[in-house]
């Protein structure tokens, strides 16, 4: 008998800059294909995949703020960079046979249908992927918040951040060599360390939800997969 999935529903957070491979910045396509591959692998076996997307390899407020831009005007173009990897990503996800929405959380209605919250379930119950475009439609807010608030509002049971490194470090490991992997730790540990892989916003409301959050690299083949499938990969962050 195949491997059953310790899952019913989950939320993938996939960083912008993921997208990029390695380009300098945009989407590779020889990476997003390898990504959807991997989604898709999980969503055959039955698991329902709501999918929060990032905007970093395209435009980040917080940059546009740093050169003297009004950061809310900023963060609206970072949350509209969030919607083109969206529709890249629904694209690529149709393409090799899955079936994808794209539900936005600004008003855009000629590009992409709104969020609504129902409509939402209704898709992930018929076995759609849903995309959930423009973060939480507000500035000042990161994509990885939306992948909180929106895993918190689907009942997903654990938001998957799939990002460049491989788990929560007790430093930056892009700046700190020698720092070590957690292979889990607690939010309150997390947040009192003050560990930069997430903002504090986004790990007090999962928290708070007691919604646990699983980090894993998505450039490591399979990863996904053995996420879901509950066996040891990347670090747990828990409640
Ligand atoms: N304690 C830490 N453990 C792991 N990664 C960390 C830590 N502190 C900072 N980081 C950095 O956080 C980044 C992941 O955050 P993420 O938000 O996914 O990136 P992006 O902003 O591209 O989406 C990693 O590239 C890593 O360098
Ligand atoms: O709720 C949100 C989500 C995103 N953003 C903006 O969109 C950019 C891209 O999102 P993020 O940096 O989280 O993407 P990632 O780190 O995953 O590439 C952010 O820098 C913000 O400027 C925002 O203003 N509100």
């Amino acid at each position: 008998m195949p491997a059953q999935p310790a899952h019913k529903r989950i939320l993938l957070k996939l960083s912008g800059e993921a997208l990029m491979g390695d380009d300098a910045f945009g989407i590779n396509r020889a990476t997003i294909v390898r990504m959807v591959q991997e989604i898709a692998e999980v969503v055959n076996m039955g698991v329902e995949v709501a999918v929060v997307i990032g905007g970093g390899n395209i435009f980040r407020g917080v940059a546009g703020g740093s050169v003297g831009m009004d950061r809310a005007t900023a963060d609206y173009m970072g949350m509209l960079a969030t919607v083109m990897n969206a529709l890249a990503l629904s694209d690529t996800m149709n393409k090799q046979g899955l079936i994808s929405r794209v539900m936005s959380a600004i008003a855009i209605e000629q590009v992409v249908e709104p969020y609504v919250r129902p409509k939402a379930l209704q898709y992930l119950e018929e076995g759609k992927v849903v995309i959930f475009a423009a973060g939480t439609g507000n500035p000042f807010f990161t994509t990885d918040t939306a992948a909180a608030l929106r895993g918190a509002e689907i009942g997903a049971e654990m938001v998957l951040k799939a990002t460049k490194v491989d788990g929560v470090y007790s430093a930056d490991p892009q700046k700190v060599p020698s720092a070590e992997r957690y292979s889990r730790i607690s939010f309150d540990e997390a947040m009192a360390q003050n560990l930069g892989i997430m903002d504090a916003t986004a790990f007090a409301l999962c928290r708070d939800q007691k919604l646990p959050i699983k980090v894993f690299s998505i450039f490591k083949h399979g990863a996904l997969k053995r996420v879901v499938l509950g066996e040891d990969e990347g670090t747990l962050v828990y409640a």
